[in-house]
């Protein structure tokens, strides 16, 4: 595997590094060792499929308020998405810088996204799956979002938006919060 940090600090790219042969390949996709040798947590309590019907689906931008803050790896078995954070940890030299990145069934990227980020992604397909694997339970009560188009980012969305939750729509304004 290929562990790489992004522009965010704590923010990981991990890409699989294949062992091809004629019958097609095989490849690590999550390592707690090797994990644990870049300062990443690799031990996941839960994993969880997301399934989309069409392009241009939208879901997010979500996080965890603590002490139920998620650690996730993200990556895409099915279709392809552009998958895209936001960095809320107060004090980070970050603060509020977004990363964007495609993740795909093809590439067989994943993105290690941090506590304290909120996540979303767009479907670039019909069909897209995500696959989720996540340090820790989910806490209904502490689960919150950003709005996908709130002026505070500069979020950028591919394609125009298909199908959005009510909820997703309903998230207020960033500033002021
Ligand atoms: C996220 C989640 C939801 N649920 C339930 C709550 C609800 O009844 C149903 C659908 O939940 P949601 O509408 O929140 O699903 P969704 O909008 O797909 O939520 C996901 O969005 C992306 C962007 C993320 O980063 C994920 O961590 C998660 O927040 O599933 C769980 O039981 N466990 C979970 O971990």
């Amino acid at each position: 595997m290929i562990v790489e940090e992004l522009a965010l600090p704590g923010l990981f790219l991990v890409r699989p590094e294949p062992h091809a042969d004629e019958r097609g390949f095989f490849a690590r996709t999550h390592c707690e060792e090797e994990f644990a040798g870049h300062g990443l947590i690799g031990r996941f309590a839960q994993s969880s499929v997301s399934f989309n019907h069409r392009r241009g689906t939208v879901r997010g931008m979500h996080f965890s308020r603590e002490p139920h803050a998620e650690t996730k790896l993200v990556r895409c078995t099915s279709g392809a998405i552009h998958d895209a954070v936001v960095d809320l940890r107060p004090g980070s030299p970050t603060y509020l810088r977004t990363e964007q990145v495609t993740l795909s069934a093809r590439n067989r990227h994943a993105l290690y996204i941090p506590a304290g980020l909120a996540h979303g992604f767009q479907t670039l397909m019909d069909e897209t799956e995500i696959l989720y694997m996540i340090d820790r339970p989910f806490v209904a009560a502490a689960a919150d979002g950003l709005r996908w188009n709130d002026p505070a980012f500069a979020l950028s969305w591919p394609e125009p938006v298909t199908v959005i939750a009510p909820r997703d729509l309903a998230f207020p304004d960033w500033a002021g919060r």
